[in-house]
């Protein structure tokens, strides 16, 4: 089917260099008398004939069958073809009329009249192509029928609506006419429904593309004529250079699909057209696919993704799917599966999590490929960017004919579950698979590239493709033996092809008469394609009885489920609020040159460098252009902030507990030193009565004592810091913070080389001041305790010290302090 012979694309050669040999422009009339070039490739229509022959025996059984129900095909014909004058306007049927009409004259038999309008030698096929005239019918490019399908085949035809079943068939024979015929073709209709059990068939949609910049420059010219968005006709040139005046039609074929879609056809309306009624299915529980199929560069991927401005089938039909199970689920509850995968020279890959080749396994659910990842979507968004990322992954590379050639098949599976009402007291699960499948094109290989990787890509799509053909010829010929293992490809479309399923296929064409073989070919398996049956599709869904408690509790729970969807929007808009007034206050409260203590407040350089990159991506045009982004960003910042409040909050405890340690322990040292003092005039009135005049006091007899008021302090736990000179100034925490830098501090380090009773009481709080920053630092209780034991001796020493100087030199008493 989709492999172009080497006589094609000799053909195509030949009709080039004949076209420059034409002298005169002919008109159309002209045409049809006129006969075949004698400049044409003797080869010509070889294979043609070659298939008319092994046609003969068919079409001979053909028509005896179709003179047998003349009149019945006659009446259908009116109903569902139409008054044959519309067609004129096409060259084709200019052709037909002609054949008609002399027939009708009884001068010619009608096959021969055709082959002398197409001025080729008389052939079957042409009859059998092109005009079944005697049933005043147009067929469009058949294929061969057993004996004994005709009349399963009109029945079929009527029966073309998607899962109707029988009701459809009813319908349409009674527009056939109330003649007893068409009560047997009725009642034989309702048989064959029962049998089938509201089987249906593919539906067929071809679609045109607009004609490519290229294909005007390289001075193609229209080969497709749409007529009713139904029937197309294909018009073959035999020549196909630019000189248009010596163009010559050889023959037209005519095909009717299920429609047919112009160039000018938007999206949308492709969608709804071929898709939306599959959806619509899934969502009943039913199985349905769609594949477009087409040479390569003729709008498959166009129509099945499309653009950002025009998306295609598969976001329209996701959409969709959203949309309505949202509308539709009886407690606003979905699921929604999807999975991507590609066919690239026959291995299957994951497009959503690349990695190795999958393998296909077919159990109860039909062919599986084992190890595919599943993601569950829960918004069109979601899914969109699913798409996307497996669309990166998917293998395309230009070739000669199409920039972005995809050069695999793939195929998007969106499996949906949710549960409906069905009554009031019981409940409908239901599950539907919906399969959107892009095929890769069929190509010649001299329209591609005949080198390396690409020529090998093109015969693995090839390959496969003629495998599709072979599964799509023995679905329409009833073989019991369908060869699905054929290729990876048929593997994975048994379901479509010939399982329950609803599928629906798009052929693409280019009207460019430059792809008249790929066209044509497209159109022939389009055509044939219509004929395969698939098997009743069954409906996927489980009932189930809810007692009314549970009923009320649902119809609660959806109530609170609101509810907690509204205050979550609520809480998101404060959150918007309070994050930018708490950076406007950041912002406000930033100063060039923090403090030490400002620093502990202010963010760290690395947080405000931060905040600002943050804030700076919050606001940024990019982000703004996002809403993802703008959230992300203000999440960000929303828990940085918080970070930063606890930070403080805990600083701020820390800070105050110290405080309040610090306090205790200068009362403590108040206490203590005041004890001391009053202690002192009787320590140097003992010495001096001692020594009996006068006795200098050495460091080892205080050291005595310094460890025995040491040891006594230690009993105490309120001992064991010492607390500055009452008459010291009380420091707020901002001095403390400060401490080593300030002037009051350097003072009091200065003083403490003079040992006077002032200085040592100004003394004492250095240690103080130390082990404060030591608290601070959180050192460990013996660091403190030794610091403690220090600053007490100090104190004692310079007390004692100063009272035994001043006794011994100057023989004046000792200064109280
Ligand atoms: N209906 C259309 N309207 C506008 N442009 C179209 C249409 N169909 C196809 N095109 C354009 O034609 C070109 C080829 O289309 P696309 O890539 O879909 O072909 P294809 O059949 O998928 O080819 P291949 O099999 O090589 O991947 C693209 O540039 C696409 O935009």
């Amino acid at each position: 089917m989709p492999v172009s012979t080497r006589s094609q694309i000799f053909n195509g050669d030949q009709e080039d260099k004949s076209s420059t040999q034409r002298a005169r422009p002919r008109t159309h009339q002209e045409d049809t008398l006129m006969g075949p070039s004698p400049l044409r490739n003797p080869h010509h229509g070889l294979k043609e004939k070659m298939k008319s022959l092994t046609l003969m025996y068919e079409q001979h059984k053909l028509a005896s069958a179709v003179l047998r129900n003349t009149a019945a095909a006659a009446a259908t014909t009116t109903t569902t073809k139409g008054e044959a004058p519309r067609f004129t306007t096409h060259p084709s049927i200019d052709l037909l009329d002609t054949c008609r009409k002399e027939a009708a004259d009884g001068n010619r038999a009608p096959a021969l009249a055709a082959k002398e309008n197409t001025g080729l030698p008389p052939r079957v096929e042409d009859v059998k192509e092109n005009y079944l005239v005697g049933n005043e019918k147009i067929v469009g490019f058949s294929c061969p029928v057993r004996k004994g399908k005709v009349e399963a085949r009109r029945n079929v035809g009527v029966a073309r609506r998607l899962s109707m079943g029988g009701l459809a068939m009813q319908s349409e024979l009674k527009c056939g006419g109330g003649d007893e015929d068409a009560q047997d073709q009725m009642e034989q209709a309702n048989q064959d429904s029962n049998k089938v059990n509201n089987s249906s068939r593919i539906l067929v949609f071809v679609r045109l593309r607009p004609m490519a910049k290229k294909e005007k420059e390289a001075g193609s010219r229209c080969c497709i004529r749409i007529v009713n968005r139904k029937d197309i006709y294909l018009t073959e040139f035999a020549s196909s250079g630019n000189d248009y005046l010596r163009l010559k039609r050889l023959r037209g074929r005519h095909f009717t699909f299920d429609a047919a879609f112009p160039d000018s056809t938007t999206q949308q309306e492709v969608y709804s057209k071929t898709t939306a009624e599959l959806v619509e299915g899934v969502l009943q529980g039913r199985n349905g696919s769609v594949f477009c199929y087409g040479a390569t560069g003729a709008g498959k991927t166009y129509t099945m993704l499309g653009t950002v401005e025009n998306p295609g089938v598969m976001v329209l039909a996701i959409k969709d799917l959203f949309t309505m199970m949202r509308q539709r689920s009886y407690d606003g509850n979905h699921a929604v599966h999807l999975s991507y995968l590609e066919v690239y020279n026959e291995t299957v890959r994951d497009l959503l999590s690349p990695g190795r080749p999958l393998v296909l396994r077919e159990d109860k659910q039909g062919i599986v490929a084992a190890g595919l990842t599943q993601y569950r979507a829960y918004s069109t968004d979601e899914v969109m960017s699913l798409l996307q990322q497996g669309n990166q992954n998917r293998t395309t590379e230009p070739t000669r004919v199409n920039e972005t050639s995809s050069r695999s098949h793939a195929i998007l599976q969106v499996v949906a579950e949710y549960q409906v009402r069905d009554s009031a007291m019981s409940l409908v699960n239901r599950v539907g698979k919906l399969s959107l499948i892009d095929l890769a094109g069929s190509e010649r290989a001299l329209a591609t590239d005949q080198r390396t990787l690409r020529s090998i890509e093109g015969a693995n799509i090839n390959r496969s493709l003629l495998a599709l053909s072979s599964c799509i010829n023995a679905l329409v010929e009833g073989k019991k033996h369908i060869p699905y293992r054929n290729s990876k490809l048929t593997q994975l479309l048994k379901d479509s092809l010939g399982g329950t399923c609803n599928t629906v296929m798009i052929a693409n064409i280019s009207p460019s008469n430059l792809s008249f073989g790929e066209t044509q070919n497209t159109l022939h398996w389009a055509d044939r394609a219509k004929q395969i049956r698939t098997k009743a599709c069954e409906v996927n869904e489980e009932r189930f009885q809810v007692p009314v408690l549970d009923l009320d509790q649902s119809k609660l729970l959806l109530e609170l489920q609101k509810e907690n969807r509204e205050l979550r929007v609520q809480i998101a808009r404060q959150q918007q609020k309070l994050l930018t007034l708490q950076a406007d206050s950041l912002a406000a409260h930033s100063s060039p040159a923090p403090s030490s203590a400002t620093s502990m407040l202010s963010p760290s350089p690395s947080q405000v460098n931060e905040k600002g990159r943050t804030r700076a991506s919050i606001f940024s045009g990019n982000c703004i252009n996002t809403p993802k982004s703008k959230k992300r960003g203000a999440e960000e910042m929303v828990r940085v902030l918080q970070r930063n409040v606890k930070a403080l909050e805990a600083e701020m405890e820390r800070m105050k507990k110290e405080h309040m340690l610090q306090l205790k322990q200068k009362d403590e040292f108040i206490r203590e030193h005041s004890r001391k003092c009053s202690m002192a005039p009787s320590v140097a009135a003992v010495v001096a009565g001692e020594s009996g005049g006068r006795r200098v006091v050495t460091r080892s007899s205080l050291r005595s004592k310094e460890s025995s008021t040491a040891r006594n302090e230690l009993k105490s736990p309120g001992h064991r810091f010492q607390s500055p000179a009452p008459t010291a100034k009380k420091r707020s925490f901002w001095d403390i913070a400060t401490a080593n830098t300030s002037p009051s501090t350097k003072t009091l380090i200065g003083s403490r080389k003079t040992r006077s009773h002032a200085t040592a009481a100004k003394m004492v709080p250095a240690p103080s001041m130390l082990l404060q920053g030591m608290t601070r630092k959180n050192y460990a209780a013996q660091n403190h305790l030794q610091a403690e034991r220090i600053a007490v001796a100090k104190a004692a020493r310079g007390d004692v010290v100063a009272a035994s100087t001043t006794a011994g030199d100057a023989g004046r008493p000792s200064r109280s302090p």
